[in-house]
Order: structure tokens, then C-alpha cells, then sequence
């Protein structure tokens, strides 16, 4: 039988990604220290990987796909295909950020004060090319981890990823400049990606990850409007998602659902009721296919 060979990111990636799973409709059951996590699909194998070592498995073709940063791909500078674009990380949504920071009273300011200083980082390929970029001499020096205790006695400065900005802050550490943003990427090796039926497998698994970010931000909503008021209401919704306007069982009263983002909703809902809404229902969503 065939079977799709994929990797999951180890570390920081790891929870979210078994959730963003579960949520799309597989269930994923990692037992700790096995590195072979089961998924109720037959046709699927996992791996647990390493997030920075994702991309060149892939490359390789020891797997043919897995989920991991665009940092890390870019870092490795690896051929593989990209396959969807997934906004999250380890705790938001959001893009995340390499930082280059420096304790708060220190006197670096800006890329030229790094000259002849000491910079620690996990990415030094990405830091030697913001340093050339920027015509400054600086030793670069590689980092296993923990990288944000090491100023001001171990390094004077680092280039570290940023989420929350806690790690930095708790470290007294400034942010003196961005050197990228990084999201995570679905992707897959170039021969498993002509590959008839890895292919199609991997594009259902993008769809329905995109489908369960896209869900997270937005929300459903019902309501019933008298046809007195039913312009009114209309007004207000988002002109993009037309509701769908069906007729209740009393001719002179209509039903309204629609899909809004999240955000939004807090504005609309009062607005809804003032313009003569009733029975109004918010309810969340699982997925929400574009
Ligand atoms: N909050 C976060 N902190 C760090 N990396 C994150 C975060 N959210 C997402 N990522 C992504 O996860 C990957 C981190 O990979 P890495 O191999 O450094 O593992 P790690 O999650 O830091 O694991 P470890 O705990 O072993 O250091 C990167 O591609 C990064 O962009
Ligand atoms: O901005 P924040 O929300 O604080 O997140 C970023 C921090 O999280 C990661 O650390 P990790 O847990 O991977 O530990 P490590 O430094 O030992 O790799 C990363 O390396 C930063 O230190
Ligand atoms: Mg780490």
C-alpha cells in the first residue's frame, strides 16, 4: 500500500501542530520517547523531527514531507517544494521574528555597533549575511540554546527568535533590530510532489490545516429579523460574506447566518440587536474552507 511519509516538528512546533492535526480530523498519539507517532491513517507514517532538520530529511527524501519554519529551510538552504504557508507558532498566529538584541544599557544601537563585538545565535548563516549586508566585521558565534542568558558575559550581543518577547525581557534584553520573519511551512520533497498519489494525499492535508487556521479567527453567527428590519441588519454585516437570507415559517420573518471574523464581532452584535435583530446565536467553527 502506499504510504505518505511525514515529518512532525520536535520542539516549540510540536503541540500546536498534533492540535492543528486533531482539528483537521486525524488523531495523532505521540507516546514519550518514541519518535513514531500514530495516526489513525493508514496511508500516513510520522516521524518526530527536529524542526531545524525537517527540511534537509525532506530534501533527502528519507521523508516526503514535514511541517517546519521557513527559517530553518532558508538556514539549510534546502530544494524542497512548499506546498502551503501555515501561520502559527508555538503560542499565536502570527509571523514570528529573528531579533537582534542586546542587554538594555548596552551601547549597541544599531548593525554598526556591532563591529569587532561577539554575537551568539542558532542561525549563523542568517547573521554572517545580515552582518556582510551591513559591511561589519563581528565574530559570529554558534549557540546550542538558551541563547538570551549569554549577554553580557558570554556574548555581547545575540540574534534570537522572538514570539511573546518574554525570553528577551526576563533576559533584560532590547530588540536593536529585525533581521527576518519566519512562519511555519507544509513542505514536501520534489519527486514525492509529482508523485500522483503522495500529492493529492499532501494538497487534502494542506487544505484542511489551512481550513482549521482560517476557522480559528472567525466566527458563525444566526439571527432572526423582522422584514421591517431586515435592511438595517444587512447594512451592518460585512459586505464581503453575503449572509445567506432564508425565510422563516411566518412569512414577515427572516433567518440570517453568516461566517465573520472574530474580531468584528464584538462591534456588530450590539449594532445587530439595536437594528432589531432577535435570537441572535454566535457559535465557533471547525473549519472554514476559502
Ligand atoms: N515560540 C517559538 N519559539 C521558538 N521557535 C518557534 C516558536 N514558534 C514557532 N517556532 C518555530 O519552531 C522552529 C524551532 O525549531 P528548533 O529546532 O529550534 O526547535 P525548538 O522548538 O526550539 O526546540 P528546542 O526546545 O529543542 O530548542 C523554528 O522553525 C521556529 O520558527
Ligand atoms: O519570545 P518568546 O515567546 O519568549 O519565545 C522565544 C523563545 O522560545 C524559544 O526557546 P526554546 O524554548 O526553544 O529554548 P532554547 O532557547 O533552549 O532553544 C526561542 O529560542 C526563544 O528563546
Ligand atoms: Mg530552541
Amino acid at each position: 500500500m502506499a504510504v505518505l511519509r511525514l515529518g512532525l516538528p520536535k520542539g516549540s512546533l510540536e503541540e500546536t501542530t498534533v492540535d492543528m492535526f486533531r482539528r483537521a480530523g486525524y488523531k495523532i498519539d505521540i507516546q514519550s520517547r518514541s519518535y513514531y507517532p500514530s495516526i489513525d491513517d493508514k496511508e500516513i507514517e510520522c516521524v518526530l523531527i527536529r524542526a531545524q532538520e525537517m527540511s534537509r530529511y525532506v530534501e533527502e527524501g528519507l521523508l516526503d514531507c514535514g511541517l517546519t519554519g521557513h527559517d530553518w529551510i532558508v538556514e539549510n538552504g534546502s530544494d524542497v517544494v512548499e506546498i502551503a504557508e501555515l501561520v502559527y507558532g508555538k503560542v499565536g498566529r502570527k509571523p514570528l521574528r529573528w531579533v537582534l538584541a542586546a542587554p538594555n544599557d548596552s551601547d549597541i544601537h544599531g548593525p554598526k555597533d556591532l563591529a569587532g563585538k561577539r554575537i551568539a545565535t542558532e542561525a549563523v548563516g542568517m547573521t554572517k549575511r545580515y552582518l556582510a549586508k551591513h559591511g561589519v566585521e563581528a565574530t559570529v558565534e554558534f549557540s546550542w540554546g538558551a541563547t538570551e542568558v549569554k549577554p553580557p558575559h558570554l556574548a555581547d550581543a545575540i540574534v534570537e527568535i522572538t514570539e511573546t518577547g518574554s525570553s528577551l525581557r526576563a533576559n533584560n534584553l532590547r530588540i536593536v533590530d529585525t533581521l527576518c520573519e519566519t512562519t511555519t511551512r507544509f513542505i514536501a520533497n520534489k519527486d514525492a510532489a509529482k508523485d500522483e498519489f503522495k500529492r493529492a494525499k499532501m494538497d487534502k492535508l494542506a487544505l484542511l490545516l489551512k481550513a482549521v487556521l482560517a476557522a480559528e479567527s472567525r466566527i458563525g453567527l444566526m439571527l432572526n429579523v423582522h422584514k421591517d428590519n431586515l435592511d438595517a441588519v444587512l447594512n451592518i454585516l460585512p459586505a464581503l460574506q453575503r449572509p445567506t437570507v432564508a425565510n422563516l415559517s411566518d412569512k414577515d420573518w427572516f433567518s440570517l447566518t453568516t461566517v465573520i471574523d472574530e474580531y468584528v464581532a464584538r462591534d456588530i452584535i450590539p449594532q445587530l440587536m439595536q437594528a432589531g435583530a432577535e435570537g441572535l446565536v454566535e457559535y465557533a467553527l471547525n473549519k472554514v474552507v476559502l
